[in-house]
């Protein structure tokens, strides 16, 4: 069996945080900024770490990069200790952080790409060609030649990523790539790593606040809260643990005054003078079809759809879920 491309085991590192206590001590406090966690990503996946501000996820980030040392646990990435063989990573992974630039802030994007590539010895041929598809599906040719400190924030994030892909790594790691972006920016960006992802089987591991990206680009969640694991699966089993709802939309035939009472549901709506009728239901009690056999007995259905829960309501529900549940654990341990 081949190693999982990320192998985190038993992972911790703490903050030590002095800070002034009266005019001449200082008191230590210790922040477990992560907290014991343990995961492994297999190569070509897409996970989505998220968590709120603080939760974890930038120092997670810097220990699979190998920026900073664990206090305990390992780390492997890419099959390498990242600490001990940094440089060596660094030829096989690619790193974006959205809100900080790795770019040479004086130089063009071009010169940044021959820079790059001195830096990892590639192969003249072999860059050039990976450079040109990047300007290409990236958009990049029309400010190649223009210093880094005058590109619009869009414009430098994609800049950013055709960096961090330059040298094909097998990895692609990227905090909060999307932040600050316009809509469409986002939208383009997010069909580009798809499309990385299809070409060259590129591994995506990204940290956001955007649960659009979440759910357009990933298919496993990990959720960190605290520094631990607050969840592990995916978007649709993280709804159904949290007990988050869908809604059938249902457009009937002819008015009908009240939906109430058919099984598993709840009604959330009736709208268009009974035409139209929302009913929440969740995926444990009962399934679209059964809901629909039971309407089908008391009027006709045009139409329906179904909407899914609101993903950023799920993640808050979690964290509720998860503080509520560590303040018990605490309690009875006081
Ligand atoms: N260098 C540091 N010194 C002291 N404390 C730190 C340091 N870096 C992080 N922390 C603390 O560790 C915890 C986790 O921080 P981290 O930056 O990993 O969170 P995050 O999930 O990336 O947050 P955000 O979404 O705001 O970027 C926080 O309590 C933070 O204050």
């Amino acid at each position: 069996m081949t190693e999982p491309i990320i192998d985190v085991h038993d992972l911790r590192r703490e903050f030590t945080v002095r800070s002034p206590a009266g005019r001449l001590r200082r008191t230590r406090t210790v922040v477990p900024a992560v907290d014991g966690l343990t995961f492994a990503l297999e190569t070509g996946s897409a996970t989505g770490y998220i968590g709120a501000n603080g939760a974890g996820k930038s120092t997670t980030i810097k220990m699979l990069t190998g920026i900073l040392v664990p206090t305990s646990g390992t780390v492997r990435t890419c099959e390498l200790d990242p600490v001990r063989r940094r440089k060596v990573l660094a030829r096989r992974i690619g790193v974006v952080f959205g809100q900080r630039t790795q770019l040479w802030w004086d130089l063009p994007l071009r010169e940044s790409f021959r820079t790059l590539a001195a830096i990892h010895r590639l192969e003249d041929r072999a860059w050039q060609a990976r450079r040109d598809e990047l300007v290409d599906r990236l958009d990049l040719g029309t400010f190649l030649d223009t210093p880094v400190r005058q590109l619009s924030l869009g414009q430098r994030i994609r800049g950013e990523i055709a960096a961090a892909l330059l040298h094909s790594p097998r990895l692609l790691i990227l905090d909060e790539p999307t932040i600050g972006l316009d809509v469409l920016s986002k939208e383009r960006l997010r069909v580009f790593l798809s499309e990385q992802r299809d070409l060259h089987g590129t591994t995506l591991l990204l940290t956001t606040h955007d649960m659009d990206d979440v759910q357009r680009l990933t298919e496993r969640i990990i959720v960190v809260d605290h520094g631990r694991m607050a969840y592990d699966g995916t978007l649709p089993g993280l709804a159904a643990r949290v007990g988050a709802e869908r809604v059938m939309v249902l457009d009937l035939v002819d008015p009908v005054a009240s939906l109430e009472g058919v099984p598993g549901t709840r009604v959330v709506a009736v709208e268009s003078d009974g035409l139209r009728h929302r009913l929440a239901f969740g995926p444990e009690q009962t399934t679209a079809g059964a809901i629909l056999e039971a309407v089908g007995t008391r009027g006709q259905v045009r139409d329906l759809t179904i909407e899914e829960p609101d993903i950023e309501d799920v993640v808050r529900r979690l964290y509720r879920a998860h503080s509520y549940h560590d303040h018990q654990q605490q309690a009875r341990r006081s």
